[in-house]
């Protein structure tokens, strides 16, 4: 998939301000990330990846302009239903997880379900339409966890919760999947795992937009990357534009540069020079 022009931004924030605390977590943020580009929003603890995240997907508000003018539009509109909302970005994040921790006995294929009515899990009652249990299935085959449909999701490894969750994203087949730090605490064969599979549903065309602070994220697919730091916007651009020592560097408040390839890493300067 490649940029369309003509079609409305997938998401658009015009100087979004977000108060946590009485003290902006997000400081007049402006940036416009197209349909079917693939972007991480990178940047240190603290620089407001989480607001962002709960900007978007409608759980925390911007401050109004004056003039009326909105500050956050997704595909285009600034009015949303939130749980159409929630369908349309499929969303990956920790809180989704402890979420469904909380809920004993809830099966895999419905967490799943649940994707398709914007709530935790499908309600008890009628069977889900054939369509939805087919969806559903499919999603699970995508991300290599069609063995795990009848599994309690409360059993499975942190791995395969990820996998799961990646495929209740996608199987109300939306615009974009919102990843919030996607690979945090797997091992390292079960990280490499899940960022194959982001490469190839990278490569599939689903937009991805990866919030993160973790270099090992940033798969090739990756070509445009929005540093914070702050709760601004540091730099907005093209991958090798951004990663550079100098912007990480005042990113992160010390020296750092980027090792991109097969296992992309930050690495502080004085570990080079030691
Ligand atoms: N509930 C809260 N009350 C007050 N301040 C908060 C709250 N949540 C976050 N903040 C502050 O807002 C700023 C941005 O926090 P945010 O959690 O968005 O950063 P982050 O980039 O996601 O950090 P991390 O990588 O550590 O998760 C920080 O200064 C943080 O201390």
């Amino acid at each position: 998939m490649s940029e369309d022009p003509g079609a409305p931004a997938l998401i658009e924030l015009d100087q979004a301000r977000v108060l946590r605390g009485g003290r902006p977590a997000l400081d007049r943020v402006s940036l416009c990330l197209p349909q079917g580009r693939h972007t991480a929003i990178l940047g240190p603890n603290g620089c407001g990846k989480s607001t962002f995240i709960q900007l978007i997907t409608r759980q925390l508000y911007p401050m109004a302009h004056l003039d009326g003018r909105p500050a956050v539009k997704i595909l285009g509109q600034w009015r949303w239903n939130v749980a159409t909302l929630r369908s349309r970005l499929g969303i990956v994040t920790g809180a989704m997880h402890d979420d469904l921790l909380g809920l004993p006995g809830l099966g895999v294929l419905d967490v799943v379900l649940g994707a398709f009515e914007a709530r935790l899990a499908p309600p008890d009652g009628d069977p889900p339409p054939a369509a939805w249990l087919e969806q559903a299935r499919a999603a699970l085959e995508r991300v290599d966890a069609d063995h795990l449909a009848d599994r309690e999701y409360a059993t499975l490894s942190t791995g395969e919760a990820r996998r799961v969750l990646l495929a209740r994203a996608l199987a109300n087949a939306p615009m974009a999947l919102l990843l919030d730090e996607p690979a945090a605490g797997l091992d390292v064969v079960a990280r490499a795992r899940l960022l194959r599979i982001l490469r190839r549903l990278a490569r599939e065309g689903v937009t991805l937009v990866l919030v993160t602070h973790h270099a090992e994220e940033l798969i090739p697919e990756i070509g445009h990357v929005v540093l914070l730091q702050g709760g601004r916007v540091l730099a907005d651009g093209p991958r090798h534009e951004v990663l550079v020592p100098e912007l990480l560097s005042r990113a992160y408040g010390a020296p750092l540069r980027f090792e991109d390839g097969a296992s992309p890493r930050f690495v502080p300067e004085e570990a080079v020079d030691a």
